[in-house]
C-alpha cells in the first residue's frame, strides 16, 4: 500500500519536517527545554525525548501534519492535564473561530457559503483542534492513516482521479504545505505550535500555551493568524476550513466588529455566544442531479461592513466600494486616481531614443491617460490604441476642450516617415478642402495636425473596424454579394474622384478601408501615407504585396490604374474571405497572378525593369507560318522555375507557395466557391447566387486585367451591371469602347500569353480590349464586325 508520501515529496507534505532541518532541530530543542524544566531529570527526559522522537518519526512517515504538542511531552507546564487542556483548547478554538469570523467580517471577507468539497476530507483532521492526549495519539494516528489510505484508494481507483487528476492532488498537497507554513511560519522552534495552543502577548511574541485557560480570555490573547504579528496568517483564509469544535466561547471584548455589534443587546450577544454546530464540508459522491443542488448556509452575522453604518453586500464591498473597504481595513488609506499606474499602449515599451520618449522603432511610447499636444484646445487625452502601421500608431483620443472622440496618428520620429507623412497631411488637406469639401466621396477627414515631442500627430475623425477585421469577424468566410456591391460602389466613387484629380492612393488594401460605424455599410478610405500625384510617381516599391499590381512587380511606369488592380484584389477577397493572391514573395506573387490570369503581354515584360528577375526569355518557333511559308520567330517569356529562381538568387530561398484554392483560373475560383449553407437547400436562391457570381466574375476580370492599359478605369467599372444592378446578359463592354485587334478564337494557353488582350507594345497605346483570363471574350455575332474596332475612352 502506498502512503501519501509516495505522491509527494516530504517537502511538499510538510515544510515543518522536510523543509527546514533547522526547524526540526529547534522543535526538539524546545521540547527538550520543556522536558528539562518539568522533570529536571536527564534520564527521564532522555527516555521521554526518545519516545517523542520515535513518535515523531512515525508521524512523519505516515503523515506530515501532526501537532508537536499533541503528544504527551511529559511536562505539565507545556502540556496541561488532559481534561483541563481539552476543555481549555476547545474554548480557545471556539473563541478563535468567533474572533476569526468577526475579524473576517470587519475585513469584509465573506465566508464561503458552500465551501468546495474537499476530496480528501482535510477538514476532518484535528489539526486545528484540541491537542490530543498521549492515549489519543494512536487513534488519531490511525485515523490519519486510515483517511490517507482512503484517499489513496480513491485516487488509485480513479474515483476522483478522473475529476481531480494528479495535478489537483498535488495542488491539494501544496495547499496543505501552505497551511503548514502558516502554522509554523518562522522556522524557529518558538513558533512551532498549534493554533489551539497558542498565546500571544501584547508585543505579539508567540509562546506555547500554558496550562491556565484564563490566560486565553484576556485582551492579550489574539487568535492565531489574526494577531498583530504579520507573519501569522490564518490558514482559514486559504483553506476555508473550520475548527471541528463547537464549544462555548469566552467573550473577546477587544475583537468587536466596529458596527451593528455595538448596538446589540446583551441577550443577543449571549445568544450569539451560544455554541453552534458547525457544518463541516465533506466530500460526497454525486449520484443524481439533486446532489448538485447548492447548499445554502444561513447568512452569518457581521458579514457586512461600511463606514457609515450602512450594510454593503460583499460583492459591492469588493468591487464598487473597494476604496471604502480598504479604508475600513486601514484608516490611513487614501486613493488618488492620478496615482493610478498608466497602461502602456506601445510595444516595445522600453524608452530608447528621443530622451526615452521613443522606443527602438522610434515610436512614441504611449500610455493611457497621456495628453498629446500642449496648446489650448489642442490637447488630446489618450484613451486606447486603434492600430499600428509602418508610419506610426493610431490612438483613440478625446479632445479635452470639445470632448470629441477622435483618432490621432502619431508618426514615428524618423525624418523619412515625417517627410512622407507631411505629404499625407497635404494630400488629405487637398482632398478634404478642394476635392471633396462636402465629404461625399468616402475619404477620411483630417481635423488637425501638431507636433508632440518631435512626433507629427495627425488628428482624424474616428472610424470603426477596417474590412480585414470585418472579414475576420466573419471567420474569413467572405461577405454576401449584396454587401460587396455596396462596398464596391463606394470605393469606385472614391477612385473616380482620385483619378480625376490625378492622385494615386498606392496602398489600397482591406486594412485601409474602414467602416464609419460598426452597424452601417458606409466606409471610408484612409492612409494616404504612400499617395502621390500621377505626374510624380517617384517610388517604385509601393503597394502591399497581396494588392500589388503586376506593372509594379515588373517595374513599369504606373498610373492610377494600380489602384484599380488593388480594388479588384479587395473585391475578390471580400467574396472569398482570404486574399486571392497571397504571395509570400514578389516571385510567388507574380506566379500566383500568372497562374490565375495568364501571362502579361510581351510589351510589359519587355518594358519591365524587373522582368529578368522573374521571367526567362525563350525563343520559340511560332506554330503558324506566314504567307510566304516561313516560320515566324516570336519572343516569348516564361516564369523561371523555383529551382532556376533559387539558383539566380540563392539568398531568396524561395519555397513552393501554399495553394489556397482548388482551382487555378479566376472564373473557376469564383464559380466553385462554396455556397452558403443558408441557401444550399433553396434552388432558386442558388440559381440567383450563381448568376450573381457570373456578373461578379465578369466585373473582376475587367479590373483584374494584367494589362494596365486594358484595365477598366473606375468610371468604366462603375457602369458595370455588378455595380448598377442592371440585368447582366453574360456580355458587357464599357460604353463607347472600340478595339482594333486581331483576336484568335480557340486560343490555347500558349497563345493567350502572346496577346492577352493587348494590341500594341506601346505603353501609351489606347487600343485595348477587356480579356477574360487571357482568353477571348465570347462576343455575339452581330457585334463581331465591330469587334476589331474597340477603343477605350
Ligand atoms: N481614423 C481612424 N479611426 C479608427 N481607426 C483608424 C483610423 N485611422 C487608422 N486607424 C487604424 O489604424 C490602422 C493603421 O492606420 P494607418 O494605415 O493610417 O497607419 P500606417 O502606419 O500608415 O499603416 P501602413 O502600414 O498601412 O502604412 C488602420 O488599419 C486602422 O485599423
Amino acid at each position: 500500500m502506498t502512503t501519501p508520501n509516495d505522491f509527494a515529496s516530504p517537502k511538499e507534505m510538510s515544510p515543518r519536517h522536510a523543509n527546514s532541518s533547522e526547524s526540526l532541530h529547534n522543535n526538539h530543542q524546545l521540547q527538550q527545554g520543556a522536558a528539562d524544566q518539568a522533570n529536571n531529570n536527564n534520564n527521564i527526559w532522555k527516555s521521554t525525548f526518545m519516545n517523542q522522537q520515535q513518535q515523531q518519526q512515525q508521524q512523519q512517515n505516515s503523515f506530515a501534519f501532526t501537532n508537536p504538542w499533541s503528544s504527551n511531552n511529559a511536562d505539565s507546564t507545556l502540556s496541561p492535564p488532559q481534561q483541563q487542556q481539552q476543555s481549555y483548547n476547545m474554548d480557545m478554538d471556539e473563541d478563535m473561530l468567533e474572533s476569526f469570523k468577526r475579524r473576517k467580517s470587519s475585513l469584509v471577507i465573506p465566508p464561503s457559503r458552500a465551501p468546495a468539497p474537499n476530496p480528501f476530507q482535510y477538514d476532518q483532521y484535528n489539526q486545528y483542534g484540541p491537542p490530543q492526549s498521549q492515549q489519543q495519539v494512536p487513534s488519531q494516528q490511525q485515523e490519519i492513516n486510515y483517511s490517507h489510505q482512503q484517499q489513496q484508494q480513491l485516487y488509485n481507483a480513479h474515483q476522483y482521479g478522473a475529476r481531480l487528476g494528479p495535478s489537483m492532488y498535488q495542488d491539494f498537497q501544496r495547499r496543505q504545505s501552505m497551511a503548514a507554513s502558516h502554522l509554523y511560519p518562522n522556522g524557529n522552534g518558538n513558533n512551532i505550535t498549534n493554533y489551539s495552543t497558542r498565546t500571544i502577548n501584547k508585543n505579539s511574541s508567540i509562546t506555547p500555551n500554558t496550562a491556565n485557560p484564563s490566560m486565553m480570555a484576556g485582551p492579550s490573547y489574539i487568535p492565531g493568524g489574526l494577531s498583530n504579528d504579520n507573519s501569522m496568517v490564518s490558514p482559514f483564509r486559504r483553506l476555508s476550513a473550520y475548527p471541528t469544535t463547537n464549544i462555548h466561547t469566552p467573550a473577546t471584548a477587544n475583537l468587536q466588529p466596529p458596527y451593528k455589534q455595538l448596538r446589540r443587546t446583551g441577550e443577543e450577544q449571549q445568544q450569539q455566544q451560544q455554541p453552534k454546530p458547525l457544518i463541516i464540508p465533506s466530500m460526497k459522491v454525486c449520484k443524481n442531479r439533486n446532489d448538485l443542488n447548492p447548499i445554502t448556509n444561513p447568512t452569518p452575522k457581521f458579514r457586512r461592513a461600511s463606514l457609515n453604518s450602512k450594510t454593503i453586500s460583499p460583492l459591492l464591498a469588493l468591487t464598487k466600494n473597494l476604496i471604502t473597504t480598504y479604508q475600513l481595513c486601514s484608516p490611513d488609506f487614501t486613493y488618488k486616481p492620478s496615482k493610478n499606474p498608466k497602461r502602456v499602449l506601445t510595444k516595445p515599451s522600453e524608452g530608447k531614443f528621443n530622451n526615452g520618449f521613443d522606443n527602438v522603432n522610434s515610436d512614441y511610447i504611449l500610455y493611457v491617460n497621456d495628453v498629446l499636444g500642449s496648446e489650448q484646445n489642442r490637447k488630446y487625452l489618450v484613451l486606447d490604441i486603434l492600430g499600428q502601421g509602418t508610419f506610426g500608431q493610431v490612438v483613440k483620443c478625446q479632445n479635452l476642450t470639445t470632448k470629441e472622440i477622435l483618432a490621432v496618428k502619431v508618426i514615428k520620429s524618423r525624418s523619412e516617415y515625417l517627410n512622407q507623412s507631411i505629404t499625407e497631411a497635404k494630400i488629405l488637406e487637398l482632398i478634404n478642402n478642394k476635392i471633396d469639401p462636402e465629404n461625399k466621396h468616402h475619404f477620411l477627414r483630417m481635423y488637425d495636425s501638431f507636433i508632440h515631442k518631435n512626433h507629427l500627430c495627425l488628428v482624424f475623425e474616428l472610424l470603426s473596424n477596417n474590412l480585414y477585421e470585418l472579414l475576420k469577424q466573419n471567420q474569413f468566410h467572405g461577405l454576401s454579394i449584396q454587401l460587396i456591391r455596396i462596398f464596391t460602389k463606394q470605393m469606385l466613387e472614391s477612385l473616380c474622384v482620385l483619378k480625376d484629380s490625378k492622385l494615386i492612393h498606392c496602398d489600397l488594401k482591406p486594412e485601409n478601408i474602414l467602416l464609419c460605424s460598426p452597424d452601417k455599410p458606409a466606409l471610408k478610405i484612409i492612409d494616404f501615407g504612400s499617395s502621390c500625384e500621377e505626374t510624380r510617381t517617384v517610388y517604385t516599391y509601393i503597394q502591399s504585396r497581396f494588392y500589388r499590381a503586376p506593372e509594379i512587380i515588373l517595374g513599369i511606369p504606373y498610373s492610377t490604374s494600380i489602384d484599380m488592380w488593388s480594388l479588384g484584389c479587395i473585391v475578390a477577397e471580400l467574396f472569398l474571405g482570404i486574399p486571392i493572391f497571397p504571395g509570400s514573395s514578389e516571385y510567388n506573387q507574380l506566379t500566383r497572378i500568372v497562374d490565375t490570369l495568364g501571362y502579361p503581354p510581351n510589351w510589359m515584360i519587355d518594358m519591365g525593369k524587373n522582368s529578368g528577375k522573374f521571367l526567362k526569355r525563350v525563343i520559340d518557333e511560332d506554330d503558324e507560318d506566314d504567307e510566304e511559308g516561313t516560320t515566324k520567330v516570336t519572343k516569348k517569356f516564361e516564369l523561371k522555375t523555383l529551382e532556376e529562381f533559387n539558383m539566380d538568387f540563392p539568398d531568396a530561398k524561395e519555397e513552393p507557395g501554399k495553394k489556397y484554392f482548388k482551382w487555378n483560373k479566376l472564373h473557376d475560383i469564383i464559380k466553385n466557391y462554396r455556397i452558403s449553407k443558408s441557401i444550399q437547400n433553396n434552388p432558386r436562391a442558388v440559381e440567383q447566387e450563381m448568376a450573381n457570381r457570373e456578373c461578379l466574375n465578369h466585373f473582376l476580370e475587367g479590373i483584374l486585367n494584367i494589362n494596365p492599359l486594358a484595365r477598366w478605369t473606375p468610371q468604366q467599372a462603375s457602369m458595370h451591371p455588378f455595380v448598377t444592378q442592371q440585368p447582366f446578359t453574360g456580355e458587357w463592354y464599357p460604353p463607347g469602347s472600340s478595339v482594333n485587334m486581331i483576336h484568335r478564337q480557340n486560343t490555347t494557353n500558349k497563345q493567350e500569353r502572346k496577346n492577352d488582350g493587348v494590341l500594341e507594345n506601346n505603353f501609351d497605346a489606347k487600343l485595348t480590349v477587356p480579356s477574360k483570363n487571357g482568353e477571348p471574350v465570347a462576343r455575339n455575332k452581330s457585334t463581331s464586325n465591330e469587334f476589331n474596332k474597340l477603343s477605350i475612352e
